[in-house]
């Protein structure tokens, strides 16, 4: 098992194995086991992706992790210790678990919610209320601000924050995450990915996480196990692998159409270049904002508001416009990215804007750069170019293959049957 570390405020537990052997579940009632002999190992600190069509087994699988759902055949190890057989309540206060709309229980407080297990843990007081205070932070939420709210009085992404919060409060080396983010719009669910990925990066749990949104699948694997029916499993690989050597026919299903354009989902903001553009602050007196229009050398400035974020875009013609106030001038910034967002997200967001560029921002949304459309467009060219070229070779040798075959038939040296290998 992982060690816990210390005894300090702030233990650090990092991701521990996941065997699963011969894992079966038959639901009473039913002639068909829903979940049949799935094994499966997945290595400490690894994010792993459940995928497949609804009613595959995804949830069942994943839920007789935590025994949730007793399976009924096969053993399941965590950190090499068998725990088919542990109390599944003890077994629970170790594995963080996160669903669909957060599941957060409407009577409590984000804190009381957060401290759930911790205070079934018999953590102290003191230690507890850090630990609150410190999760929040992690998932992106002010403390002061959300401290005492209910969760009806929270936003769907920000609670699936707390719901994330909630699952890592008690430090456990694996989380299951079932859906997390299905019930929440399209960016919103994608800065909630970027923020997996980021907090992932801290803490190097073990994560095992149900979608079936394969571009969800892509963007925050590290491996993705495609199932069918009966959580039998397709393909278990690395999302490049998937992508460019699908296992089968089912597998190529899944991954769909645009395979090249899905590539923009293995490509992050992180890997192109992201540079400075000029900004000034919400409250800067007018006259400065228009020095730094005319010394930027653009015909527009980001303004960012009074925490740092960016706020709008500000062209020369508004500050004529603006006749003294900044309130009504310019254009409001409707989406931005983290460095860990994908280049489609990327470009997402420049078409939602349509300012030619997007803001990258860091922790609680503060400003970093922008990344602009050529260098998006580039980074397209240069997949694009990768696909055709291994398309072309593909073609070129499955050519030389059949020119071998043809030529060995008309030489007819082979019995009939024989499936004509091309003669050395
Ligand atoms: N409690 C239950 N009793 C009987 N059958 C069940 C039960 N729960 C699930 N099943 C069946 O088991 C199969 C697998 O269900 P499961 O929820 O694991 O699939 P899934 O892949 O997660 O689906 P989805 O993507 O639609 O959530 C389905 O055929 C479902 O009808």
């Amino acid at each position: 098992m992982p060690e816990s570390g210390t005894t300090e405020a702030a233990p650090r537990s990092v991701g521990a194995t996941i065997e699963l052997e011969g894992l079966t579940k038959r639901y009473p009632g039913s002639d068909r086991p829903a979940v049949d002999n799935v094994s499966m190992e997945i290595a400490a600190g690894e994010t792993v992706i459940l995928v497949g069509p609804s009613g595959c087994g995804k949830s069942t699988t994943l839920k007789m992790i935590n025994r949730l759902i007793e399976p009924t055949g096969g053993r399941i190890r965590i950190g090499g210790e068998d725990v088919t057989d542990m109390d599944p309540v003890k077994l629970r206060r170790t594995i963080g678990y996160a669903i669909q709309a957060s599941g957060l229980f409407p009577h409590m407080t984000v804190a009381q919610n957060i401290a759930l297990v911790p205070k079934m843990l018999r953590w102290p007081s003191a230690r507890v209320r850090d630990r609150v205070e410190e999760m929040l932070d992690l998932v992106g939420l002010d403390p002061g601000e959300f401290r005492d709210r209910y969760p009806r009085q929270l936003s769907g992404g920000q609670q699936q924050r707390v719901g994330v919060a909630r699952a890592l409060a008690a430090d456990p080396p694996v989380l299951l995450m079932d859906e997390p983010f299905g019930a929440v719009d399209p960016i919103t669910r994608d800065h909630l990915q970027d923020e997996l990925i980021r907090l992932q990066r801290e803490l190097h749990k073990t994560i095992v996480f149900v979608t079936h949104d394969f571009d969800e699948a892509i963007k925050i694997g590290d491996r993705i196990a495609v199932l069918r029916e009966q959580s039998h499993i397709a393909q278990f690989d690395t999302p490049e692998a998937i992508l460019t050597n699908p296992a089968d026919d089912f597998v190529s299903g899944f991954v769909g159409a645009g395979a090249a354009l899905k590539r923009l989902n293995l490509t992050r903001v992180r890997d192109v270049p992201i540079t400075d553009y000029p900004t000034v602050g919400v409250d800067d007196p007018l006259d400065e904002i228009s020095a730094r229009l005319r010394s930027a050398g653009t015909d527009e400035v980001l303004v960012l508001d009074k925490r740092g974020r960016p706020y709008k875009w500000l062209r020369r013609g508004d500050i004529v416009r603006a006749q003294g106030s900044l309130a009504r001038a310019g254009v409001l910034v409707h989406d931005t990215v983290t460095r860990d967002a994908t280049l489609r997200d990327a470009l997402e967001a420049v078409l939602t804007d349509n300012t030619g560029r997007v803001a990258v921002t860091g922790r609680r949304g503060a400003y970093e750069g922008v990344v602009d459309v050529e260098t998006l467009m580039n980074s397209v060219h240069e997949l694009l170019e990768a696909d055709r070229l291994e398309a072309r070779e593909a073609q070129a040798g499955l050519e030389e293959q059949r020119a071998a075959q043809t030529h060995a038939e008309q030489e007819g040296a082979h019995p009939p049957g024989d499936r004509g290998e091309a003669q050395a």
